[in-house]
């Protein structure tokens, strides 16, 4: 993957907002030859709300990992015009990726498994205790600090999952399908703890995702993406007058966001070959 490094401290008069990560004419092909990407470009702007959305196979989750430094672009770059660029050419510590799975440590308790990306960068487990506590919180699990994940329930562990990727305060959450496996209501609580985070911390987040109803209640931006090869069919805001709740999701204005997003899908799909 190619990266260019940009001045972290932006010249004097220089007021313009520096976009998070800039995706340019990205295309990866596997060695197996599919052509997952084909000139991808994508500019995320700090505090954005994106969902990527798209069918089977149009290459969400390769891009998002490409953009987590987790696989190589064929062509084109990365870039991270707000941030300090370590030597694999990624944002050292601005990055955190939550996966459909919530991967915990079996054999570690919920606070071990907060604990173990600010072990990765030496932070002793008495130095991490508030801030992983205050996490806890956070996720409503400060009572489960000492639970082992074979006593938690899905939501549960994939809450303890979010806790985890947001301990070391990342700038950007890359969320790959968090809440495929759950059920409604488990997942339609999740998506109101991810917005309520999102709004609390400022983070940016970059969600992946198969449900236009999930898309279109969480995001502030969609990009629906074309298959054979991956590409951005559509990129739009979705702008609300109203408060993403309960009261949001049986109001009209909701309904009218699952219908663009439902039919830019539709034309997404509809112009794939088969
Ligand atoms: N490691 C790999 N090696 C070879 N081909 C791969 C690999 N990973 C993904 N692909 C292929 O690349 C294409 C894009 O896959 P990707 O998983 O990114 O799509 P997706 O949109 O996330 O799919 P889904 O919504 O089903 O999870 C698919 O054709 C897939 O088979």
């Amino acid at each position: 993957m190619t990266t260019s490094q940009a001045p972290l401290i932006p010249a004097p008069g220089d007021t313009r907002r520096r976009p998070l990560v800039v995706m340019r004419s990205v295309s990866k092909m596997f060695s197996s030859g599919t052509l997952a990407l084909s000139d991808m470009s994508l500019t995320v702007e700090p505090g954005e709300f994106v969902s990527l959305l798209g069918p089977s196979g149009c290459g969400k989750s390769t891009a998002l990992r490409i953009i987590a430094g987790l696989g190589d672009t064929t062509t084109g770059t990365i870039d991270w015009p707000s941030s300090r660029i370590n030597s694999k050419g990624l944002p050292e510590g601005d990055i955190s990726f939550v996966f459909q799975e919530p991967t915990l440590m079996p054999w570690q308790t919920v606070f071990g498994n907060v604990y173990l990306p600010l072990k990765l960068r030496g932070v002793s487990k008495s130095a991490a205790r508030d801030e992983i506590m205050e996490t806890l919180e956070t996720v409503g699990l400060k009572d489960f600090a000492g639970a082992y994940p074979r006593e938690l329930s899905g939501g549960m562990k994939m809450r303890v999952s979010i806790a985890r990727a947001l301990a070391t305060k990342p700038k950007l959450l890359l969320m790959d399908e968090p809440f495929a496996a759950l059920d409604e209501i488990t997942r339609q609580k999740l998506n109101d703890d991810v917005l309520r985070l999102w709004r609390e911390t400022g983070i940016t987040v970059i969600f992946v995702t198969h449900s236009v109803f999930e898309s279109a209640y969480l995001s502030n931006r969609i990009v629906v993406m074309k298959a054979r090869p991956g590409r951005v069919h559509a990129d739009f805001p979705l702008v609300t007058s109203l408060g993403r709740d309960a009261h949001y999701r049986t109001s009209e204005e909701y309904r009218q966001a699952c219908e663009k997003v439902s039919n830019m899908l539709l034309e997404a799909i509809g112009g794939e070959e088969h």
